[in-house]
């Protein structure tokens, strides 16, 4: 990890948080955000203030540079967003509408790999900003989003919110589960338990884990994936897993998907294009286009 302050924990402990609106009209929204973090029990105490200044890009790199918390922004449309290094980063499903509207296996390879229909319950377990949790979500299928950092959790809870007041997204935001946990002792617990205790059945399981901030690229040819400002942020934020944590994860997921599914269930990983396999566990299948690569796991 890098530029991590020290608020951040990986043993569960409160992060506190700065958080900026504009407005004094703001107040309902600043208690439904208290709300989401009491109701989704997140570890997050919020230091709230109104912004005296006007956040030019100028202040914002200012605020970033003199606070050893992270901040969050509520800008006058009520959008919350996360400043990482001066810049503002936040969910922004709205961005992704024209993508969502047209998407089916043949504009998206991830499509292709989990090849799901309206009746699946996928997971996402690496939840991040969301935006592949949307396009599963696309098909119809509900889809559980599990998110370990509990900023990233209350952005995506709050974007589930501001996006659900609108006519056109409310169906696809009721198909979205947000679960602040993280997916190695969530699927540890679903291994654990029978399967009379899980009721839902999981038809696919998705993993998109942070991936060495250096290695997008082939270091040879250049090509591969350029690092957006969101990967770049999330890097601040979480650090790659290990080979012993990819192992567990992956054996866990595909002993609880396979539970669930007789041999009829998968699990599809997401890697850039040129990275190894993760767990250095052969694919049944991959599919990948110049930048990214998914290997999927028949169980
Ligand atoms: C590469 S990003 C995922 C990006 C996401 N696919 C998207 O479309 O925005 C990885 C995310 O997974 C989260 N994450 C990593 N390991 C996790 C774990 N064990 N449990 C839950 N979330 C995890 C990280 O905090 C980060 O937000």
């Amino acid at each position: 990890m890098t530029d991590v302050p020290q608020t951040y924990d990986e043993t569960g402990a409160v992060v506190h948080c700065q958080l900026f609106y504009v407005n004094d009209s703001q107040q309902a929204q600043v208690e439904s955000l208290q709300s989401l973090i009491a109701e989704h029990t997140l570890p997050i105490i919020l230091d709230i203030e109104v912004a005296t200044e006007k956040l030019t890009q100028r202040r914002r790199q200012q605020l970033s540079q003199a606070s050893t918390q992270p901040i969050l922004l509520l800008d006058n449309k009520d959008k919350l967003s996360w400043l990482s290094d001066g810049l503002s980063v936040a969910p922004e499903w709205d961005k992704l509408q024209r993508r969502v509207v047209s998407a089916g296996r043949k504009s998206e390879l991830l499509l292709q790999a989990a090849k799901i229909t309206s009746d699946s319950h996928v997971i996402d377990a690496t939840a991040g900003f969301g935006h592949d949790s949307l396009i599963l979500a696309s098909t119809g299928a509900q889809v559980t989003m599990l998110e370990q950092q509990p900023l990233m959790a209350l952005l995506l809870l709050a974007e589930q919110q501001r996006m659900s007041a609108l006519p056109n997204w409310q169906k696809l935001m009721s198909r979205l589960q947000i679960i602040n946990a993280d997916a190695l002792s969530y699927f540890a617990n679903l291994e654990a338990s029978t399967v009379a205790d899980n009721a839902t059945t999981i038809d696919v399981v998705y993993l998109d884990p942070m991936f060495p901030e250096d290695s997008y690229q082939d270091s040879k040819t250049g090509k591969g994936a350029k690092v957006g400002k969101h990967m770049q942020a999330l890097h601040q934020l979480a650090r790659p897993p290990t080979l012993d944590e990819e192992r567990q994860l992956l054996s866990s997921v595909q002993a609880v998907v396979k539970q669930s599914m007789q041999g009829q269930g998968r699990v599809v990983v997401k890697r850039p294009q040129f990275a190894p396999l993760l767990a250095d566990e052969p694919a049944s299948e991959s599919w990948h286009n110049e930048a990214v690569r998914f290997d999927g796991y028949f169980v």
